[in-house]
């Protein structure tokens, strides 16, 4: 009989399909605790209630037009003679009310007089001067209506505007300045511990001895935590030691969720999963342990690992800097978008291949790819010729991913793919 591999695990229950570690690193977390602020700190926040509109906007009917109104049986017949008997601008708006024969001067965004209900360009008017008294000429018409943004066009008074679970984009704080708020109810910014791990990191700006290399990837984890609403806390680097992990963490009580990077796999030096499982723990029930998952059916990515210490949910990133920072745009992103109250929805698209790609085997891939448009306007994407997760330089360079199911078979330049966009930041 033949002696038994050590290192052989051939009775492996099949990999983790990456929806799958998705939705229970999901259910792992909470939601943060709900604050207000003002609505100059609220970029990038999640709503935590619904905004409703304090007042109709806009808040009475307005020209959208610079011209003159009038009163639609006045210019039923064209040419028409108008007396101009007043005007109303932006901020200075006309008081009285328009007589049938009258026309007022009226700018963008002025209030529309009381009575008047059509607008008429000033392209389409003769006048001599901007006095008021003097006769004007009417051209030609609009239908009533045309050119007046309606009060309430915009938003209703007390209508929701915005949902909770709104991410607060540019756009939707001024939408809120407009509705009237200015401090908004939003989720705490989770807080997450970044913890490197591995004997042969030192920090950037250290040059590195025989053996190690800088460290790259807290940076990129501490970039993408604060792109994504969240505060990072940097745990530093452990060293590829059991219970190295316990350690970092014992003067950081205060975290949401700790990320790590390295120490994911299966060598010996590899430690983050036997520090959760238990097996390296002096005193288990000090450390509270527990591992959900370790290993997913991704590339890269395959040694993702998630669970908790000491009660806060942990998710181990592989150490290769590829595979860790598109493991964060593939789970962290959602799970951070999660703690704070909002779904995260990866927006992808289809491209044309400008090159075959072999058939894929188990494993969910992420090709790092450019992408460009040719003559017609469509989507080429060219995957990059090295894919190793070691690749920076092939990372950094990258438009796209293109992602591919397991077993996707052999595609051929032509093919349409499906790819997802590596947000400029990142
Ligand atoms: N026998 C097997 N070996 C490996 C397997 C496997 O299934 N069986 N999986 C491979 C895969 S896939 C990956 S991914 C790596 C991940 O390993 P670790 O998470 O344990 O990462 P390390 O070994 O600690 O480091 C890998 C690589 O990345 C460099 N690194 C680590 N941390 C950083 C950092 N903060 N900044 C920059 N670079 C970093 C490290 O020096 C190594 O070169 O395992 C395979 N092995
Ligand atoms: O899955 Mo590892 O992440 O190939 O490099």
């Amino acid at each position: 009989m033949m002696p038994r591999n050590k290192h052989a695990d051939d009775n492996r229950p099949p990999l983790l399909a990456v929806a799958e570690a998705k939705q229970r690193i999901l259910d792992g977390l909470g939601r943060t605790a709900t604050e207000k602020v003002s609505y100059g700190s609220a970029l990038g926040r999640t709503l935590a209630a619904p905004v409703y509109a304090k007042a109709s906007v806009p808040a009475f009917d307005l020209s959208a037009m610079d011209g003159y109104a009038v009163r639609g049986e006045d210019v039923k017949t064209l040419p028409a003679r108008l007396t101009r008997c007043g005007e109303s601008a932006a901020g200075h708006p006309f008081t009285g009310k328009v007589a049938r024969g009258e026309a007022v001067r009226i700018f963008t965004g002025a209030k529309v007089p009381d009575d008047a209900d059509v607008i008429i360009l000033q392209e389409d008017v003769d006048a001599m001067s901007e006095e008021n008294g003097i006769t004007i000429t009417i051209k030609s018409g609009n239908p009533a209506g045309k050119h007046i943004r309606r009060k309430g066009l915009d938003m209703e008074k007390d209508t929701p505007v915005l949902d909770a679970g709104q991410h607060l984009s540019a756009r939707a704080i001024s939408l809120c300045l407009s509705a009237g708020h200015i401090e908004l109810e939003v989720y705490k910014q989770p807080r997450i511990g970044i913890l490197s791990t591995g004997d042969e990191l030192v920090p950037p700006g250290t040059t590195p001895a025989k053996g190690q290399i800088v460290s790259s990837n807290a940076q990129y984890l501490a970039d993408f935590v604060e792109m994504n609403g969240g505060i990072p806390i940097n745990l530093g680097i452990a060293r590829d030691a059991a219970g190295a992990l316990a350690e970092a963490l014992e003067a950081h009580a205060e975290l949401d969720l700790i990320v790590t990077s390295g120490g994911a796999s299966v060598g010996v030096h590899d430690h983050i999963a036997g520090d959760l499982d238990g097996a390296n723990q002096k005193v288990d029930t000090v450390n509270q342990t527990q591992i959900d998952f370790w290993k997913i059916a991704m590339r890269p990515g395959k040694p993702v690992i998630f669970g908790k210490i000491r009660n806060i949910p942990l998710l181990g990133l592989p150490g290769n800097p590829v595979s860790s920072a598109i493991c964060a745009m593939i789970f962290l992103a959602p799970a951070m978008a999660h703690m704070q109250g909002r779904h995260h929805q990866d927006m992808t698209f289809h491209a044309m291949l400008a090159s075959d790609l072999r058939d894929n085997d188990k494993r969910q891939e992420y090709l790092r790819a450019t992408l460009a448009y040719d003559a017609a306007g469509r989507a080429i994407v060219t995957p990059a010729s090295l894919q190793d997760s070691s690749m920076l330089s092939v990372l950094a360079n990258a438009d796209v991913l293109i992602m591919r199911p397991p077993f996707d078979p052999a595609r051929h330049a032509g093919d349409q793919v499906t790819v997802l966009p590596i947000p400029r930041l990142f």
